[in-house]
């Protein structure tokens, strides 16, 4: 389980995050909503590693995680799709699948198979470029990179941002299937309600830097969400 405790986040004098605490259980999707600029994407980089925060902890099994840098974070079993999905446009998909290998142990340098069977599609383009793959299918890549390392908390950032809607589809069956799998805690910031919605298992909305709703799907009234996520 991955707790977060307190967490404080400044840019310069701008504080982003006070005081945000939750949970991510392994096989829960935990979906963490709410308008621009309440700071999702901060907290998901904090946690990955990806910026410094001033005040807090953060655990991964009871393990303190604190100020890990992004390949300390990734070593620890956290894996990080970034919003704008971030794949490497002149590398060729095997290439960006590789680039997950950073963190992990010379003998563990393979892709597993069960990348391709979650994303069959990229089984027949791994000589494609990734700057020559649709919208969706890069995001599709960026997850498989992410998974790479067989993380123990996965944070995907606005994962159906500008993608057509069968390939959404797509996307929200590979979390379902990564979820019912049981072993991952996945952390979804999502702004297409009903995507986010359909898929929670667990509702965490935030606004201007603070929670204000943290509730499992079973105690959280779909117009009661939508009041705490819309502007
Ligand atoms: N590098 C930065 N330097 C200064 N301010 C930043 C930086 N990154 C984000 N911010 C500000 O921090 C606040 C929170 O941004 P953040 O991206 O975390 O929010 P968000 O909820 O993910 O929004 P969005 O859905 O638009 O991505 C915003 O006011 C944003 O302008």
């Amino acid at each position: 389980m991955l707790t977060i405790t307190d967490l404080t986040l400044k840019y310069g004098q701008s504080q982003i995050l006070n005081g945000v605490s939750l949970e991510a259980h392994p096989g829960q999707v935990t979906a963490v909503m709410g308008t621009n600029g309440v700071g999702k994407t901060s907290l998901l980089k904090a946690i990955a590693g990806r910026h410094t925060y001033a005040q807090g902890q953060i655990t991964l099994d009871g393990q303190p995680l604190d100020h890990l840098t992004a390949f300390g974070a990734a070593r620890a079993g956290i894996a990080y799709v970034p919003q704008g999905r971030e794949i490497f446009p002149m590398m060729t998909v095997l290439e960006n699948l590789q680039s997950g290998f950073a963190c992990l142990d010379k003998t563990d340098h393979k892709v597993p198979d069960h990348i391709y069977d979650l994303f069959p599609v990229l089984r027949d383009m791994t000589g494609r470029r990734g700057g020559d793959l649709s919208g969706g299918q890069q995001q599709q890549l960026a997850i498989a990179r992410a998974l790479i390392t067989q993380p123990k908390v996965l944070l995907l950032d606005e994962p159906t941002e500008g993608i057509q809607p069968n390939i959404i589809k797509q996307i929200g069956d590979v979390i379902r299937t990564l979820r019912d799998r049981g072993d991952m805690a996945i952390i979804l910031v999502e702004q297409f309600f009903d995507f986010a919605h359909e898929l929670g298992d667990q509702f965490v909305a935030m606004n201007r830097g603070e929670v204000v709703l943290n509730k499992p799907a079973s105690e959280v009234e779909r117009e009661l969400l939508l009041s705490h996520v819309s502007v």
